[in-house]
Order: structure tokens, then C-alpha cells, then sequence
């Protein structure tokens, strides 16, 4: 397998080495250092041969071509199917052109030992003078034929790649599952893929096809957003974690029922009572029931007077729409030293509502009070709103209900341009006992869209209290589509000939419906890019897959590279080359992994300076977990040796030396 090729010679280390030419041999013999480096650094010493010319003429002639040399004619398929030299047979032998086809070693018995001389043509062999290792059990499909590692590596810390399935008795039974290469489970740390089998060939399933990884980039070309989750996206998702684990350390905020943890999220100075009629406060808090984060919202001093009012939230739990912020219970408390109204629902790390993102005042005292005057709201992003917010009234609306409260401080800002109403449902427990109609109430939610549509397009919180200006405004900024959508929403009833109504005579309903047939066709639009932007996500999934992939392998080399304890102490399962008190980590198949690490990592450049290139270190790895047949040249530390081997035969010395690994702390643990 690994084979070695000397620098000066008579070099022989760490069991490999260097075989010597001899007399003629040697001096005919083009140093093999040049033909893979380029050039060889023990040219004043090395025997061999380094300038072309100077070998002997029937040397040379096999090393280079010109314009006597014979034109490539290739074999030409007989009748009868099989590969038949042509002329070539009259230029050769009939002995030679008789020979049998060449069939390549390893695929002639796929149960032997891989050939470990398989002679390259260009790194022709002498007679090997060392032993060469053989991993014992390696079959091309199991390191462990005899099933015990499986048994012994059964790990409880890893995911069951079982599915269970109940049978029709009743009882549980253990099915396939096809995208598992290990289906019995049992092996050890099955959360590394593949981690008893040994594949040549990569499993596809396994691979995200996201093209052939970049390499060879100039330095400056290289960084780790090429191969990695985009740097936006990254520094999003983490602040949203991060701020979703925040907790205050010495906060006097007492636990509420199964909640804990509670953490203020309303930062606004002045507080009003408008909307609910009480003072209102948002808190995160963690649930003790299943560890979730909620938003907890209270109403400070709320009297409960109706038993039923508080029932009311209960439909609003079935509402499960991804425009709306959904409610998971509501319970009064004194928990405050007040009685108060508390209601559960997600939470949303790092949002914002509408008023926040569109209305905030400029920071610089000079312009206190004004709105940024530069932020013109692109239209589709209003169309969008739009969108969300029929969406959701079409779900709260078909339930029986009615959103309420469709303000700009109560719809939240969840991610880029997503949207989510906010609050709903308080209103009915506060306002229980004087209710409205509910077709009152549904009517009126389309009139507080289209005004928090004409507040967004004016930038202004106020905009409703003089329509004409505002309506101007989207006049200049806008289309008239837009216009004419806010003005129907606005419009107490529906007129006929507007764009929702766009053939009708008579005033067609004015409800949800009617509003989402008018707005169809940006709703298209809007749900095409919705779809684009679940392509984008799964494509960073994919790379985020990879990178996962590259992980485990990574943990793997790890665990094997250079462990002291295992040198003397613990006898190794296969210890194939060596004896138990050798060192484990530094022979055998370990050696090479460890030339390897060296090789992905610890590369330096002519000066000797560490080379950091990310595009080399990926390239190796997926090769390696592909066990690819592309040979790679290790150099020993001494710089004495340098082994040639394959990914392939790396990919299964990994194989073997974690089950030896596996097997090995399973022994020493009993
Ligand atoms: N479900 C939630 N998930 C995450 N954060 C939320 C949630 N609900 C509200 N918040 C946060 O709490 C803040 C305060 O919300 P609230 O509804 O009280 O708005 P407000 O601007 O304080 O309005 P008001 O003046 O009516 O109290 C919001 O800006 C938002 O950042």
C-alpha cells in the first residue's frame, strides 16, 4: 500500500525504506523525485539521473515524444463486440497481440487484499524491503466480518439510526432505514456516517450536490464564506440565539406559574394605555414544562370579571397561520403584586414591530422628532405586508375571529420583510363583555390595513388623520394599483369597478375573499419570491451539510492522531503490524494518518511559513471521506521518507484505526 521512495540513499526509517539502485540501473534511471517534485533536493547525492537528456537514447525515447513518434490508432471494436488490436497487431508481436487484456488487480477478486504494489507507471517499484501493513480485517465492505465491534461498539450517546415502527400486534419492531449505512444500529458512534463500513465508492445520498468544491484560488480569492453559511446569515442566526439564551442575573422579576427566567423586552420609555385600556408589558421567559422560550405579554392590573372572557383565547390557540404570532394560553396572576392578565405565545427572537422599523426618530438631537426622511418604502415591500397580513386574516377570519388590532406597534418584524400580528386575541378577553359584532369587527381589520399600509407609505404614525395629504403622497410614490388597493381597504364599502372588484356592477362584499381575489396577482409575485428565498435556504442548508460531513470526520482523525494512552497500556483489538507494546498511534496505518494530518494542516511554503489555505484542507478532506484513488506523497517529519498512498487506502486506514478505537475503550471499560 504505502510505498516509499528514498531521498539519499540507504535511508531507511520508521520502517519504510528506501530502496537503492544499483551499478547500470541506477545510472540509466530518471530520479522519480524530479519526475513528482519537479526537482530533487538531494541532487549532489542521488544517484539517479535528473536532466532528460542525459539519459540513454532508449530511455529518452520513453519519456518524450516528437514528431517520429508513432500515431495513437485505437483498438477498434470487432463484430463481435470485443476490443481487437488492428494494425497494431502487424507492429507488434502475435505473441504480444494475443496477450490477455489487461484486468486490474483489485478487480479481479474484490475479496483479496487490495494489491499494495500496484505499480504505477510512474512510480515503478524495486523490490520492496519492508513489511508492508495490511489492516487485518479490512473485506471491502465490513473492517469487522465477525460483527463483534457492533456489538461492542453499541454507543447509548448515539442517535438510533433505527426507525421504530409499531407491527400490527402492537409491538415495536425496528425498520430499515435505506438511508443508513449502518441498518443494524449497533455500531459504535453511529453519528458518524458510515462509521463500520468502508466504501470505495462515495454514497451519493450522502453528498450535497452543490458542484465541484473551488480550488486552486489565488489567496486573496480564499475565504470561509465561499464554503460556509453567508456571513449575514451567520452573524443573524446567532444573535437571535444568543439574545433568545440572554437572562438577567439579578432580576427582580418573580417566576410566573411554570415560567422562569423572565427578561423585560419592552425598552419604550413612555407607556400607553390605549390600545388595551391597561399598562401592557412583553417578557421573555423559559418554560419549566418543556424548556421553551416564550413571549409572555401583560396587562398590569387587569380584573377578570367573566370566567368565560379568559375561555376566549382558546380558538385563537387552533389558529396556526405564519402571519400570525401564535397564542398558547392566557391566566391571570398576582404574581406582580397586582392582578394581571397573562398571555403566552411564541416568541420571536431579535423582532421588531412596524413602528420600530418604520417610524423610529433619528438618533442626532438636531433632527429630533423627524422621521427619516430618506426611508422611501419600496413598493413591493408594502405588497408584501399586504400579502402577510390577507393571509392571516383569511385564517383568523375563517376561524370565526377577528384580528383587532392591526397597528403598526403590533405586528412584528420577525425577519427580513416576514411579518407576524402581534397581540391578537387580547382584546377579546378585555373587551368580553362589550363586544362588537364580529362582521363589525372583521370589516374593520381591512379598514386598520389600509391604514397601516398609508402610515407605512407616508412614514408617518399619523398619516391617518389626514387621508387626502396621505393619499396625495402614494399618488407620487407609487402605483395606482397600490392606491386604488388602499383606497378600497379605507373605503367603508366596496365600490364596483376598483381593481378588487374589477368587472363588477353591483358593490361586491367587503370581506377578506373579495380582497384576496383583487390582490391576486401579487400574490404570485410574493409567493414566487417566497419560493426563491427557500431555494437560497436550502442551498445554505446543503453547504451547512457539508460542513457538518467535514465535522465528523475531522472529530474522527482526531481521536485517532497521535492518543499516547493507547501506546503501551490498552492492547489494540487488530494490531496487526505491531506488537501491544508498541506505539499504536505511531504505526501501522496511524503513521500515515498522522503524515496526513501534517500534509492537510501543517503545511509550510518554500520559506517555511505556515500555509493557511482553507480550499487545500477541504479538498483533502472531501477526497479522504470520498476515498478517492488519487495518490498523495506524505513526507516523514525528518524529511527522511515520504510515503505514497491513496485516499482510498487512507479512508480505510480511519475505518480500521476508530474501530480499533471503538473496540478498545469498549474492552477497557468492562
Ligand atoms: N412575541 C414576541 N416575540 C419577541 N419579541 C416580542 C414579542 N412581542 C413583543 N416583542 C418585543 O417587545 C417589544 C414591545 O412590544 P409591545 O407590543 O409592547 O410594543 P410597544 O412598542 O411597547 O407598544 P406599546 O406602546 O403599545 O406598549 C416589541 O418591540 C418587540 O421587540
Amino acid at each position: 500500500m504505502a510505498t516509499g521512495f528514498g531521498g539519499p540513499p540507504g535511508d531507511s526509517r520508521r520502517g519504510v525504506s528506501s530502496p537503492r539502485p544499483k551499478g547500470r540501473e541506477a545510472k540509466n534511471t530518471f530520479c522519480r523525485n524530479v519526475t513528482i517534485y519537479g526537482h530533487c533536493r538531494y541532487e549532489n547525492t542521488c544517484p539517479y539521473i535528473h536532466d532528460p537528456s542525459k539519459l540513454t537514447s532508449n530511455e529518452n525515447m520513453k519519456k518524450r515524444f516528437n514528431v517520429d513518434s508513432p500515431s495513437f490508432t485505437p483498438l477498434q471494436a470487432s463484430t463481435n463486440g470485443s476490443l481487437t488490436p488492428s494494425s497494431r497487431s502487424a507492429a507488434i508481436s502475435p505473441k504480444a497481440a494475443n496477450a490477455a487484456v489487461f484486468t486490474p488487480k483489485s478487480q479481479r477478486s474484490t475479496a483479496s487484499t487490495p494489491s499494495l504494489q500496484a505499480k504505477e507507471p510512474a512510480l515503478e517499484w524495486h523490490q520492496q524491503e519492508y513489511q508492508d501493513f495490511v489492516p487485518q480485517s479490512y473485506d471491502n465492505q465490513m473492517v469487522d466480518p465477525s460483527g463483534s465491534a457492533s456489538v461492542l461498539g453499541y454507543d447509548p450517546f448515539s442517535t438510533s439510526s433505527t426507525i421504530p415502527t409499531i407491527t400490527s400486534g402492537g409491538h415495536q419492531a425496528s425498520a430499515l432505514n435505506p438511508y443508513v449505512q449502518d441498518p443494524t444500529g449497533l455500531t459504535g458512534a453511529s453519528y458518524y456516517q458510515g462509521a463500520n463500513t468502508f466504501q470505495t465508492a462515495p454514497s451519493f445520498h450522502l453528498y450535497w450536490p452543490t458542484g465541484p468544491q473551488p480550488v486552486n484560488l489565488l489567496g486573496y480569492q480564499r475565504t470561509a464564506h465561499d464554503f460556509f453559511i453567508s456571513e449575514d446569515l451567520r452573524q443573524d442566526l446567532q444573535k437571535k440565539s444568543e439574545v433568545a439564551r440572554q437572562i438577567l442575573p439579578n432580576s427582580s422579576l418573580p417566576p410566573i406559574e411554570q415560567f422562569h427566567s423572565l427578561v423585560c423586552l419592552d425598552t419604550a420609555q413612555h407607556k400607553t394605555q390605549s390600545l388595551f385600556g391597561y399598562q401592557s408589558w412583553v417578557y421573555k421567559a423559559v418554560s419549566s414544562k418543556d424548556g421553551a422560550t416564550y413571549a409572555l405579554r401583560r396587562l398590569e392590573n387587569f380584573r377578570l370579571t367573566n370566567e368565560n372572557a379568559i375561555r376566549s383565547v382558546q380558538p385563537w390557540k387552533r389558529v396556526f397561520n405564519g402571519s400570525v404570532v401564535t397564542i398558547h394560553d392566557a391566566f391571570t396572576t398576582r404574581a406582580f403584586g397586582d392582578s394581571s392578565l397573562i398571555l403566552v405565545t411564541d416568541y420571536h427572537p431579535c423582532s421588531k414591530s412596524l413602528a420600530e422599523e418604520h417610524f423610529k426618530t433619528s438618533p442626532a438631537p438636531r433632527f429630533h422628532g423627524r422621521q427619516n426622511a430618506s426611508s422611501h418604502i419600496p413598493e413591493q415591500v408594502l405588497w408584501g405586508y399586504l400579502v402577510q397580513i390577507a393571509s392571516a386574516l383569511k385564517a383568523i377570519h375563517g376561524s370565526g375571529l377577528a384580528a383587532r388590532l392591526i397597528t403598526p406597534s403590533k405586528v412584528l418584524i420577525t425577519s427580513k420583510n416576514r411579518i407576524r400580528l402581534n397581540a391578537c386575541g387580547i382584546l377579546d378577553v378585555v373587551h368580553f363583555d362589550n363586544s362588537r359584532p364580529l362582521s363589525e369587527l372583521q370589516a374593520d381589520d381591512l379598514h386598520q390595513l389600509g391604514r397601516l399600509i398609508l402610515c407605512i407609505a407616508n412614514n408617518s404614525p399619523t398619516a391617518h388623520l389626514n387621508v387626502q395629504k396621505s393619499m396625495d403622497h402614494i399618488t407620487r410614490g407609487y402605483t395606482g394599483r397600490l392606491k386604488e388597493c388602499v383606497q378600497w381597504l379605507l373605503n367603508p364599502q366596496a365600490t364596483p369597478n376598483t381593481p378588487t372588484s374589477p368587472t363588477g356592477d353591483r358593490p361586491m362584499a367587503k370581506d377578506v375573499d373579495t380582497f384576496l381575489a383583487g390582490i391576486a396577482d401579487q400574490m404570485a409575485t410574493v409567493f414566487d419570491s417566497t419560493l426563491h428565498a427557500e431555494d437560497t435556504l436550502f442551498t445554505t442548508l446543503g453547504r451547512e451539510l457539508e460542513s457538518s460531513r467535514i465535522a465528523r470526520l475531522l472529530i474522527k482523525l482526531n481521536f485517532i492522531n497521535e492518543r499516547p494512552e493507547l501506546d503501551a497500556s490498552i492492547p489494540v483489538p487488530s494490531g496487526s503490524t505491531t506488537s501491544p507494546s508498541a506505539a499504536w498511534a505511531e504505526t501501522g496505518e496511524r503513521y500515515y494518518l498522522k503524515l496526513f494530518r501534517d500534509y492537510v494542516f501543517h503545511q509550510v511554503d518554500a520559506n517555511g511559513h505556515p500555509v493557511t489555505d482553507l480550499a487545500h484542507v477541504l479538498n483533502c478532506l472531501n477526497k479522504l471521506d470520498a476515498g478517492s484513488e488519487e495518490k498523495i506523497a506524505l513526507i516523514s517529519r525528518d524529511e527522511q521518507n515520504v510515503l505514497v498512498v491513496s485516499y482510498r487506502e487512507l479512508k480505510r486506514g480511519v475505518e480500521s484505526a476508530f474501530q480499533d478505537l471503538i473496540k478498545a475503550g469498549r474492552t477497557s471499560g468492562r
